[in-house]
This record gives structure tokens, sequence and C-alpha cells, in this order.
């Protein structure tokens, strides 16, 4: 919207839509950040479909968390046909594995919406919401297979303070984005125990080591994961204490327990997705400690304390 794109937001919620119609504010996200009033906002799907005129020059972004994905592309699923916007580009910008399955996301649009809609891809890389809501600068990435799907996000997204670079690897930069939430947890654990600069750059460095060897194992790029979707976000995520998975990982260090930390209905991808990444990998054969450590603190009861011990007592190996 603020390049001046006409641009919908479906939102489940109908008082949530007509704020932003009328106070142009969400009142539940970044409520003191003003939007575009260009900006419009239905709890409708036909109306906000209706107001995608051109199939061709649209985009459809969906913006819900992993866990929304299915259920999200099934409502598609019923209302694209009917509204013939079959061949409008469906983008997703979550982040993670499916909590239940392991699936990427781009594994559950195929399974739901493959039949029906052609043009897909993931917009990934690292950039905090509410900093994207200021107009401050970001670099994204756009990943499809498709050169149209790549275009027109582009043509829609490049503009001002937005940089969009494109990208046929739709694994590397989906799986850089899943494993940076959960190195980050990492990462923040090692910040709430103190345990120093030195820590969370090694936490960073063999974090980056994971992701990638788990990306590559599952058809990604080499070169994916040191661009802006693997250490681009990682450090950011790892780093910025705007990352709520940071945050989690921080309180967990301090000594809070996961249910009080995460009783504010906050979003934390990694905490949702760290056993599902580990599933995938042990599929494959991958050794992934940090992700084991964190799994441990997470859901085994392993105090922080005791699971860095752990990682550290590994034996030495070639870097
Ligand atoms: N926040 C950030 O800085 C960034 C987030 N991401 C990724 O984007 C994804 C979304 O993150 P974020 O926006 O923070 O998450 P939120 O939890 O804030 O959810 C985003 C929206 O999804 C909606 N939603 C949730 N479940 C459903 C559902 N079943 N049907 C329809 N709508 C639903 C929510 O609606 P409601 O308000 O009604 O609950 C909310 O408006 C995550 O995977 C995250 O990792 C990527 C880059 C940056
Ligand atoms: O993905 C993000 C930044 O790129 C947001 O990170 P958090 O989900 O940890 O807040």
């Amino acid at each position: 919207a603020c390049n001046n794109a006409q641009t919908m937001v479906w939102a489940r919620d109908p008082d949530t839509a007509r704020h932003i119609n009328q106070q142009h504010r969400n009142p539940r996200y970044l409520q003191d950040i003003p939007l575009p009033p260009a900006l419009l906002a239905s709890d409708n799907l036909e109306q906000a479909f209706a107001f995608l005129q051109d199939a061709s020059s649209s985009l459809i972004i969906l913006g819900t968390p992993v866990a929304a994905m299915e259920q999200t592309c099934t409502i598609l699923r019923e209302h694209l046909p009917a509204a013939n916007l079959q061949t409008t580009p469906v983008l997703w910008t979550c982040k993670g594995f499916e909590q239940k399955t392991a699936r990427l996301p781009h594994e559950v649009v195929q399974a739901v919406l493959g039949e029906i809609v052609p043009y897909t891809g993931v917009l990934s890389g690292p950039s905090f919401a509410r900093e994207v809501a200021q107009g401050l600068p970001v670099a994204l990435t756009v990943a499809s297979r498709h050169e149209c799907v790549r275009t027109q996000a582009t043509q829609a997204l490049h503009a001002g303070n937005t940089r969009i670079y494109r990208s046929h690897d739709v694994v590397g930069v989906e799986v850089g984005g899943a494993m940076k939430n959960v190195i980050a947890i990492a990462c923040g654990i090692a910040d709430g125990l103190a345990l120093g600069m030195n820590a969370r750059a090694a936490l960073i460095t063999r974090g980056l080591a994971e992701m990638s060897r788990l990306g590559l194992a599952l058809g990604g790029d080499a070169t994916t994961f040191s661009g802006l979707t693997g250490l681009g976000d990682l450090v950011l995520t790892a780093t910025g204490d705007l990352s709520r998975n940071r945050q989690v990982g921080v309180a967990l260090g301090q000594g809070q327990d996961l249910e009080t930390i995460l009783s504010s209905g906050m979003t934390a991808e990694g905490v949702r997705c760290a056993h599902a990444a580990l599933t995938r990998a042990r599929g494959l054969n991958i050794d992934m400690p940090i992700t084991e450590a964190v799994c441990a603190v997470l859901f085994d009861g392993v105090p922080a304390l005791q699971a860095v011990s752990l990682l550290l007592s590994r034996e030495s190996r070639s870097e």
C-alpha cells in the first residue's frame, strides 16, 4: 500500500477490519503505527477477492503462522475458482516446519492448492514487522520456481525503502526461515544465562552450519544459506531484541518456564517447529546438536545450563 499498490487485507475478525478501514490502525498488532489510508480491509473473502480485478497483475500474500496455512489454503481452494483467480500468484511469509507433519510451508501449499493454483512462492528475509511497518529500509527475497511470480512480486514490492531479491530456491529459503528461529532461541538462552558474546557468535555460526546441512539434504542450494533468508535472518533474529524467538530463549535462560513465557499468546515459530525440524533431520541422518539442545530445554525439562554443558562436552571435530 505504501508503494501505491491497491491493497486489501482479509482479516478473520470483523472488528479488526472495521478498525483498519475507519481508524487506519490495527487494534491488535502494532497499534501505535498509522496505516496508509489507502489500505482497505474486509472480513469477507468474496468482497476481498472482488477487489482483485485483474488476476494477471494481482498477488495474494498469506500472512498467517505455519499452523494456519493448511486451513487458510483450504479456504482459498474453496473460493479461488469461483472468483476466477486461480492464476493469481500466491505467496506466503510464514517461517517454520508444520508442527504435526514436519512439512515445510510449500509442501502444505502443494498438498492443498497444488491442483488448482499453478503460481506460488515464498517471501522471506530479515524483516521485523515493526520496522517494516515504520517504513524503515528492508531487503527481502522472493523465491519461486515461476518467473512470473518473481517478476510480479518484485513489481509490487520493490520500491522506496524495500528491496526485493529474486531466487529459485524455495526449499533453501524456507529451511533458512525455519531454522533461524530455533537457533535464535538457542542464542537467547545463552544470553539469558549471560554466557557472553563469544558464545552467541559460536551459536550463530554453528547454527548456520546446522541450517545448511539440513537445507542441503532437503534439496536447497548452498548459496541460499549465506543470503538474506539464511545468515541475514539468523543474525537479525538471534541478536535483535524485537525477536519473539530470541525473547523466549532469554526468558528460558533466566529460568522462566515455557508455559508462563508463552501465556501472552505470542507467536514463536521456533518453539512450534524445533521438534519437527529434528524429525526431518533424523530421517536424513543429519546431526543437529543445537536443535537437539533447544528441544531438550523446551520439551524435556532439561535445565538450560545443563543443555549448554552437553553441547560443550561434545567431541572436537573439523570445522
Ligand atoms: N512478525 C514478524 O516480524 C515476522 C513474521 N514472519 C512470519 O510470518 C508468520 C506470521 O507471523 P506474525 O504475523 O508475527 O504472526 P501472528 O501470530 O501475529 O499472526 C498473523 C495473523 O495471522 C492470523 N491468523 C492466525 N491463525 C489464523 C487462521 N487460522 N485463519 C486466519 N487467520 C489466522 C492472525 O489473525 P488474528 O489476529 O485474528 O489472530 C493474525 O492476524 C510467522 O510464520 C512468522 O514467523 C515473517 C517475518 C517477520
Ligand atoms: O522472522 C522474523 C524477522 O525476520 C521475526 O522474528 P520473530 O518471529 O522471532 O519475532
